[in-house]
């Protein structure tokens, strides 16, 4: 379960976060919506722990933030809103890139199941000769290498083709059904979403998206 409590962050005079409070529990798709500039990018640094909050506790698995970090960041994939990907490598040097910065070693063949996982196929081709679709779930597929039990997607879809879209929606509902990994998802993208969350997190409590999904009957929890 990862659980948050009375967060506060500030950026100078700026505060983004104010006492914002909620739990995820194990195995779910939590994701969170609200207008740019409502601070979930900041939210989501703060939960990979690249980020220190002003005030407020987290814990993850029942372990504490303050004294646990380091253990608590082994167990956190982050997928940044940019791609983070090696442009001039090929989907396999990428692979084993990333593998040699992650506690846990795997083999090619376990980098294969990895890229089958999120449905890219490619190995020998270049990055930079993928398509946006087959990029976005390079960058996924970077941040599984090292088996995550709590997984960050900062809005991983942005700008792709539908098909692709909905290959990383399935590969991301299969990894939460087979494994019980917990995720915590960004999107601007209401169809996507209401595909995903068993959770919404409305950060920043914007009335037009929680009117929006009323109309179509879903619920969503207001974090101000
Ligand atoms: N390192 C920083 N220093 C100063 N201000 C920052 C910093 N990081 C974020 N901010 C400010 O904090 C606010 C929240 O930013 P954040 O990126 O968390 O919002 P967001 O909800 O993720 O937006 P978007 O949907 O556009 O990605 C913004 O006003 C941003 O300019």
């Amino acid at each position: 379960m990862l659980h948050v409590q009375h967060l506060h962050k500030a950026f100078g005079q700026q505060t983004v976060l104010h006492d914002v409070s909620f739990t995820i529990p194990k195995g779910e798709i939590a994701c969170f919506i609200g207008k740019n500039g409502a601070g979930k990018s900041t939210l989501f640094h703060i939960i990979a722990t690249l980020l220190h909050a002003d005030s407020g506790t987290l814990t993850w698995d029942g372990r504490c933030y303050e004294q646990e970090a380091k253990t608590i960041r082994q167990q956190i994939g982050y997928v940044p809103q940019q791609l983070a990907i090696w442009e001039d490598f090929s989907v396999a040097q990428n692979m084993r890139f990333f593998e040699q910065l992650s506690p846990i070693r795997r083999s090619d063949e376990q980098l294969r199941a990895i890229l089958k996982s999120v449905a890219l196929e490619e190995w020998d081709r270049k990055a930079k000769h993928l398509s946006g679709g087959m990029k976005r779930k390079l960058n996924i597929a970077l941040s599984l290498i090292h088996q995550p039990a709590l997984l960050l997607l900062d809005e991983p879809t942005v700008g792709i083709d539908l098909r692709s879209k909905i290959e990383i929606q399935q590969a991301l509902l299969a990894l939460r059904d087979q494994f019980g990994m917990t995720m915590l998802y960004i999107s601007h993208d209401m169809e996507e979403v209401t595909a995903l969350a068993d959770t919404i997190f409305n950060v920043g409590d914007d009335l037009f998206y929680t009117q929006l999904l009323q109309t179509k009957g879903i619920d969503t929890i207001s974090l101000r």
